[in-house]
C-alpha cells in the first residue's frame, strides 16, 4: 500500500553536495562547500593557519607547483566528491553519524587521506543545511534552547611573530573589554582602543606603523614586548577606559620562538624557567588576564609550572592541545593550563570538536573559540561560541571582512535573543 503524504524524514535527506576552491584571507586557495536538502542549503568555508601545531589535523593541498605554488586543494574537492557519495540520502540532522561515517571513511589518525579541510567543510556545512532545513538559527541548533550567552571578543590588535613583518616574538597582543555590558558595547569599546591604537602609533612610529598583520592588528616596527604592551595601555586610556574594563589577552605562540632548547624573546635568550618568570612580571606589571601558548607545544610541564604559578591567569592551549581530546586529557591530568583554544579545522569535525570543548569545560577549563589567521566569510564559530556557551571568541582585530563577519554575527544574535542575551561575566 502506498503511505499518501510527505515522508517527514525524505525532507532532511541530503541530496546533493558540491564543493569549490575559493580564496581566503591570504590570498590561498580553500575548500568551500555547499549542501542540500530539499527544504534547505547549507555552505561553510574552511580556513587556514600559519603558526600551525604539528599534531593538527591534516590540512590536504595539491603539492604540484604549476597552480597556486602547490597550495591548491583540487584534491580535496574531489574528496568531497567522494564523501558526498555515501553520504547522500542521509539525513542532515545526524551531524554525529555523518562526522563519524567521515572518519570511517578517512581511516588514518589526522585524517590524512581524505584531508581534514574536505571533511571540516562537509561537517560544517551539513550543520549549516540542517539548521537551514529545520528553519532555525545555527547557534540554536547546535546550542539547543538555552543557548543565551555572548563570548567576550578577545581582539588581536597588534601582531607579531609568525603574523607580522616587525621583531616581536609575541604574536598576538589582544584587548578583552570583560567590563562591557552587553557584546555590542564590547565591539564598540574594542573598535574605540584600535583606532586610540592607531592613531598612538601613527604619532610615535610614523604613517608605515599601522600597517596590518594577517589578522588586521597593527604590526609596528617593535622589538620589545612591554614596548606593544605600553601602546597598548595607552590606547586604552586615550580611549577613555580602566583597565578593569579592559584586559589585555597574549598569544605568544612560544613554539615560533623556541630554538629547541631555549626562547629567543626581545633580544635575548630565556630558558623555560627565566620565561616563566619573565612571564609571572608581565602579570603583575599589565592587565593579563590570559597567555596562550607560553611554551612550545611538548612542554606539558612548564605549562603545569606557569598555570601553578598564576593561578589567576587564564593560560591557554592551543599549540598544545589542537583542539584534541587525547592531548586536553593529558593537560587536565597534569594541570597543564586552564584554558583551551578551540580551533574547529584543527581536529577536522564538528562533533569532535564540540567533544573537546566539553571535555574542557566540565574540567573547569576557560573556553575560546578561535578563527585561524586565514580565514573566509564563514560565521560559523559565531553561532558555535553562543552555542557552547565559550567565555571568549578569538577572531582578530575589529577591522578586516572576514574577521569583523563573525562579530558582526554575533551583533546579530545578541540583537535576536533580545532580552534573553546575556554577555559572559568572567
Ligand atoms: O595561533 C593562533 O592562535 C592562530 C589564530 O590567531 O594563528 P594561526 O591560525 O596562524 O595558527
Ligand atoms: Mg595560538
Amino acid at each position: 500500500m502506498k503511505v499518501l503524504g510527505d515522508n517527514h524524514s525524505d525532507r532532511f535527506a541530503i541530496r546533493k553536495i558540491n564543493a569549490r576552491e575559493i580564496l581566503d584571507s591570504r590570498g590561498n586557495p580553500t575548500v568551500e562547500v555547499d549542501v542540500y536538502t530539499d527544504r534547505g542549503f547549507g555552505r561553510a568555508g574552511v580556513p587556514s593557519g600559519a603558526s600551525t601545531g604539528s599534531h593538527e589535523a591534516l590540512e590536504l593541498r595539491d603539492g604540484d607547483s604549476t597552480r597556486f605554488n602547490g597550495k591548491g586543494v583540487l584534491k580535496a574537492v574531489e574528496n568531497v566528491g567522494k564523501i558526498s557519495q555515501a553520504v547522500l540520502g542521509m539525513d542532515v540532522r545526524k551531524q554525529r553519524e555523518i562526522d563519524m561515517l567521515m572518519l570511517d571513511m578517512d581511516g588514518t589518525e589526522n585524517k590524512a587521506s581524505l584531508g581534514a579541510n574536505a571533511i571540516l567543510g562537509v561537517s560544517m556545512a551539513v550543520a549549516r543545511a540542517a539548521a537551514d532545513s529545520l528553519n532555525v538559527p545555527l547557534y540554536r541548533y547546535l546550542g539547543g534552547s538555552n543557548a543565551f550567552s555572548l563570548p567576550v571578543p578577545t581582539m588581536n590588535v597588534l601582531n607579531g611573530g609568525k603574523h607580522a613583518g616587525n621583531d616581536l616574538a609575541i604574536q598576538e597582543f589582544m584587548i578583552q573589554p570583560v567590563g562591557a555590558e552587553t557584546f555590542k558595547e564590547a565591539i564598540q569599546m574594542g573598535a574605540e582602543t584600535y583606532h586610540a591604537l592607531g592613531k598612538y602609533l601613527k604619532e610615535s612610529y610614523g604613517e608605515s606603523s599601522t600597517n596590518v598583520g594577517y589578522e588586521g592588528g597593527y604590526a609596528p616596527k617593535m622589538d620589545k614586548t612591554i614596548e606593544a604592551l605600553d601602546a597598548l595601555m595607552i590606547a586604552i586610556e586615550r580611549a577613555g577606559y580602566t583597565d578593569d574594563e579592559i584586559k589585555i589577552g597574549l598569544d605568544a605562540a612560544a613554539s615560533e620562538f623556541f630554538d629547541g632548547e631555549n626562547y629567543k624573546i626581545d633580544g635575548e635568550v630565556m630558558t623555560p624557567e627565566e620565561l616563566t618568570t619573565y612571564y609571572v612580571e608581565l602579570v603583575n606589571s599589565y592587565p593579563i588576564l590570559s597567555i596562550e601558548d607560553p611554551f612550545h607545544e611538548e612542554s606539558f610541564e612548564d605549562f603545569e609550572n606557569l598555570t601553578g604559578e598564576l593561578w589567576e591567569t587564564i593560560i591557554v592551549g592551543d599549540d598544545l592541545f589542537v583542539t584534541n581530546p587525547d592531548r586536553i586529557a593529558k593537560g587536565i591530568a597534569c594541570g597543564a593550563a586552564n584554558g583551551l583554544l578551540l580551533k574547529v579545522n584543527q581536529i577536522g569535525t564538528l562533533s569532535e570538536a564540540i567533544d573537546a570543548a566539553t571535555l574542557a569545560t566540565r574540567n573547569g577549563f576557560s573556553l575560546f573559540v578561535s578563527h585561524r589567521s586565514a580565514e573566509t566569510e564563514d560565521t560559523t564559530i559565531a553561532d558555535l561560541s553562543v552555542a557552547l556557551g565559550a567565555d571568549m571568541i578569538k577572531t582578530g582585530a575589529p577591522a578586516r571582512g572576514e574577521r569583523t563577519a563573525k562579530y558582526n554575527q554575533l551583533l546579530r544574535i545578541e540583537e535576536e535573543l533580545g532580552s534573553a542575551a546575556e554577555y559572559i561575566r568572567l
